[in-house]
């Protein structure tokens, strides 16, 4: 059973989750990097081997953002998560959530950080619920963990109403949908009220229409409680369901997507959708693959500095382009 909610548009849900946010930190002032990762290192060695998973990644998200981090297999995503999240440590440079600097929290440090300031939802629906639970028991286990007692249980209700399945709440995962079992999750990884949400491929397993009533659960969760949301997916068309998409190649961040909301000359306002190329503190940055390839760039391009801008040309001296 789908339930069809009056859901608002994306550029409400984002000045929502903006004040919400604001109303957390105590000012709006307050709301930028919540998440830092500068230079950004991860070296894996197995077997003598050395595989640089993640090499110098730059990122900034705001508090109350909702965002996307996409890339091809292999490309360091889930390196990324996996230390935002404190399961993994980083070789070099800085990494600070929520004011918890990642590369050098004590073990006890880590372990309150993982219960209190961060919550998860996995890929694999089994992974983030009890299956012998009901929906509302599986919300109301992390909170019964804090002793929150009845207020625990109400607020369980709250939350699966929240993200659209309270009409499960006396279910097992088994006699729910994928769906159903991952909207859920969403409600049991914000039970214990974390300041950040990350979410490791939480539509993978399931069809578009399915995947975007998820995506519609996170958008509602961080209009509603102003959490921040950093979600990762090898899906490039998630840049439709958020505000920002960042992309990720090689183990560094690539580009970003923007969806802001302006208000046309009709006086209507939409959704406007820009692409931007992320240039790190060496003033490096990766063209996009379309680009390149439209232009057949390669081996060297040529620059010239213009008053407002940078041109790219083919370095091709016999090209015309
Ligand atoms: N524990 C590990 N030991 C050795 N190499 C690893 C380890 N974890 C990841 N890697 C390597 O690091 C690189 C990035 O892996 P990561 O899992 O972060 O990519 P990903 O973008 O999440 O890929 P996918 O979408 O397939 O999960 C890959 O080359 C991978 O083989």
């Amino acid at each position: 059973m789908t339930v069809v909610q009056d859901v608002p548009d994306l550029a409400t849900l984002q000045r929502r989750a903006a004040e919400r946010a604001a109303a957390r930190a105590g000012g709006a002032d307050r709301l930028r990097g919540h998440i830092v990762c500068d230079g950004l290192v991860r070296i894996f060695t197995t077997e003598g081997v050395e595989v640089v998973a993640l090499q110098g990644l730059d990122l900034v998200v705001d508090r109350g953002e909702l965002l996307a981090i996409v890339g091809a297999s292999g490309s360091g995503k889930s390196t990324v998560l996996n230390i935002l999240s404190g399961l993994d440590t980083p070789t070099a440079g800085i990494a600070r959530v929520a004011g918890y600097d990642l590369l050098t929290m004590s073990a006890r440090k880590r372990l309150r950080y993982r219960r209190h300031t961060v919550g998860f939802v996995w890929q694999q629906t089994g992974r983030n619920l009890l299956p012998y639970l009901s929906a509302r028991e599986n919300v109301e286990l992390p909170m019964r963990l804090s002793r929150r007692g009845r207020a625990g249980r109400r607020r369980a209700m709250e939350l699966l109403e929240m993200v659209g399945v309270g009409y499960c709440a006396d279910r097992r995962p088994g006699q729910m949908s994928g769906g159903e079992q991952q909207r859920c999750a969403v409600a049991v990884a914000v039970a214990n009220d974390p300041e950040v949400l990350f979410a490791d491929e939480p539509t993978g397993e399931l069809d578009e229409a399915t995947a975007a009533e998820v995506f519609a659960a996170l958008r509602t969760i961080n209009a509603e409680l102003g959490v921040t949301v950093v979600v990762v997916t090898h899906d490039s068309q998630v840049a439709s369901q958020v505000r920002r998409t960042v992309a990720i190649r090689d183990g560094r961040t690539a580009s970003e997507v923007h969806r802001t909301a302006r208000v046309g000359a009709d006086g209507v306002e939409e959704l406007v959708t820009e692409e931007y190329a992320v240039l790190d503190r060496a003033g490096r940055m990766q063209l996009p693959a379309g680009f390149v390839d439209a232009l057949a760039l390669r081996d060297r391009v040529k620059l010239t500095l213009e008053p407002d801008h940078v041109q790219v040309r083919s370095g091709d001296e016999g090209g015309t382009r």
